[in-house]
């Protein structure tokens, strides 16, 4: 394996940071001979920007493409399904926690939150399906890192926040947490909790190394959840929630789709072979479309 240095990119965040070295930890475990370099990619979604969807990935993968980088490590659940040419998703880092987590002020708990209480969320899939279990709550707006997200809550213009368990935990922020919405209760993004790693499709020496770092069944759980959002479009506004899990060589897929209000919801779940997963993500997808989703995703669309 060639020793040139491996330049590996990230978002300035100290998320996207603290993923990063999670990446190149394991990089450097395996390949203690190949220099590993971090390279700084300043995004329009760290500065604070309207967070356009795909704004916290485009300019890693515009960086890739120009050969600044070599690796471009992302938070999977911002990375858009459409792929992009002369890229490849090359591998995913085991699973973290995939759950949603309450952050919640002055001891306030889910249950005990009073009628009008603030709660900022930044994602309409969160917040309808956060509207479907009290809907006498107020959800508001929430955008930026987690940590100007924490902020926010402490500045008192949120009585509670909705944030991932997985970015809390890497943020060593997870005694914030008040507690963790069960996957029955608030289905992830598909992808949540899912550290990806993306190469230019032609490098060779870095489809090696990404394989080496690739988590099997991690990578078919993912691959089902954004097959099943691809096939419904994923329309930037339509709350699309899926959650897949492998067992052994089987693989379950859980999948929603819910109006913004959260009063229409159609869920179901499918099961199949890993290798499948593509297919399995289609297929729930399908299944979804035939009870009706066609309809919610028109009228959110
Ligand atoms: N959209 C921002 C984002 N991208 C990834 C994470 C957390 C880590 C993860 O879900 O993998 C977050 C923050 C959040 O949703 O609370």
């Amino acid at each position: 394996m060639s020793d040139r240095p491996l330049r590996v990119g990230t978002r300035g965040s100290a998320l996207a940071r603290a993923q990063t070295e999670q990446v190149i930890r394991r990089l450097r475990a395996m390949h203690p001979e190949i220099p590993v370099e971090t390279v700084i990619v300043h995004t329009s979604g760290d500065r604070g920007q309207r967070e356009v969807r795909g704004a916290f990935v485009k300019e890693l993968q515009h960086a890739l493409l120009e050969g600044r980088i070599d690796l471009a490590v992302h938070s999977l659940k911002d990375l858009p399904t459409d792929s992009v040419p002369g890229l490849r998703l090359a591998a995913v880092l085991e699973r973290e926690d995939p759950r949603e987590a309450l952050i919640a002020c002055d001891g306030w708990t889910w249950a005990t939150l009073p009628a009008g209480a603030r709660v900022g969320t930044g994602s309409p899939r969160r917040a309808a399906q956060l509207r479907a279990l009290r809907p006498d709550l107020a959800y508001l707006p929430l955008i930026g890192n987690v940590d100007t997200r924490l902020r926010r809550l402490e500045e008192g213009r949120y009585e509670a926040i909705v944030l991932a368990v997985a970015g809390l935990i890497r943020l060593g922020r997870s005694e914030a947490i008040t507690e963790i919405f069960p996957l029955d209760q608030v289905l992830p993004a598909p992808g949540q909790g899912a550290i990806a790693v993306e190469i230019r499709a032609d490098d060779a020496r870095a489809q090696v190394l990404a394989e080496r770092l690739n988590h099997p069944p991690t990578w078919w759980a993912v691959t089902a959840e954004r097959a099943f959002l691809r096939a419904l479009g994923g329309g930037c506004r339509v709350p699309i929630a899926a959650y897949g899990e492998v067992r052994g060589d089987r693989l379950w897929l859980d999948g929603l789709v819910i109006s913004p209000d959260g009063r229409q919801a159609i869920r179901d779940q499918i099961e199949g072979p890993a290798e499948a997963a593509e297919e399995l993500g289609r297929a729930l997808a399908e299944r979804l479309r035939s009870q009706g989703a066609i309809r919610i995703l028109e009228e959110a669309g």
